[in-house]
């Protein structure tokens, strides 16, 4: 059961750009329920869940179908209310903001990668990266939004459009776009779930690179042990629970602990940290 924060200790103190001098904790849930529906139709998709995203770290959450992995995300990254509990994003919480300060916090401090690239075809790849800044008034900072581009590969791309580049280009360009704000947080839905294995190696690279040289913090919903190999720290979710955790994963492992999602474990009727098959045994209240 995962209720401390992640077993990392301090960022590198050579983290440069947005993770420079601030707490070692991005993001947080607490005691973070939330249901959908009410009555007979009522279903719990997060129960009572804790958890801190260590700064500039690489965090992939994983689990079963329906466990709750895309709603834990959404709530995280203010997509989604809560139904109880807080969630709190660079020291700020979240929960309770009205929703024109939920928006500006959202513009500001948070980056996100969709599975489908979300770019827009009539722009060219550098216009794709600077938009959300455009939008916003705000002039990128040069020198970062350079050692971006160099970061994900793209200096020789910048002034094609996205159906003049690969599946994985286009999601690098993706990438870029979410970097170059600078935001306190990168969230990314199945980001390689559309790439094949290549392009979606060539992308999970690159946010590995994110982290390391630009110190940049992200969180990945994936079904992919693959794609979780590449994380510093895997979440596993199991009926709106964070069941299990583990640090520095490898592809392997991480297959292993999925398997015995499927295998017969003892369903869940107690406390948080039993362990359970996903969906199908999803409570009802
Ligand atoms: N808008 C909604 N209305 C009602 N129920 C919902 C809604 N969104 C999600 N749920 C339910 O909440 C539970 C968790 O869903 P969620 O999408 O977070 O799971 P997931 O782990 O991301 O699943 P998957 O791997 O299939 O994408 C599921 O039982 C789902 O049916």
């Amino acid at each position: 059961m995962t209720t401390a924060a992640a077993p990392f200790g301090s960022p590198a103190a050579t983290l440069a750009g947005p993770a420079g001098g601030a707490s070692a904790i991005a993001a947080s849930a607490r005691q973070v329920t939330k249901a959908y529906g009410s009555g007979e139709t009522r279903v719990t998709a997060l129960d009572q869940v804790d958890v801190d995203i260590a700064r500039g770290r690489f965090t992939a959450i994983m689990g079963p179908s329906g466990s709750g992995k895309s709603t834990l995300m959404h709530c995280l990254a203010g997509l989604d209310s809560v139904t109880s509990g807080q969630i709190t994003i660079g020291g700020t919480e979240i929960t309770g903001l009205k929703d024109k300060q939920l928006t500006k916090l959202r513009r500001d401090k948070i980056g996100f990668i969709f599975q489908a690239f979300n770019l827009l075809p009539t722009l060219n790849a550098l216009e794709n990266i600077t938009l959300p800044m455009d939008i916003a008034g705000r002039r990128p900072d040069q020198a970062w939004l350079d050692q971006v581009v160099e970061t994900v590969g793209l200096a020789d791309r910048l002034k094609h459009r996205p159906t003049q580049l690969s599946g994985g280009q286009q999601q690098r360009v993706a990438v870029a776009r979410a970097l170059a704000a600078k935001p306190e947080i990168i969230f990314g839905d199945e980001p390689t779930g559309n790439l094949d294995s290549r392009s979606g190696a060539e992308v999970l690279t690159f946010l590995r690179r994110s982290v390391d040289e630009l110190g940049q913090t992200i969180v990945m919903v994936t079904h992919d042990p693959v794609a979780a190999g590449y994380a510093d720290r895997v979440l596993f979710l199991a009926d709106g629970r964070i069941v299990d955790e583990m640090a520095n994963p490898t592809s392997d492992a991480v297959l292993e602990r999925m398997l015995r999602f499927s295998a017969a474990e003892t369903p869940a009727a107690g406390p948080a940290g039993s362990l359970t098959p996903g969906a199908d045994s999803r409570r009802t209240s």
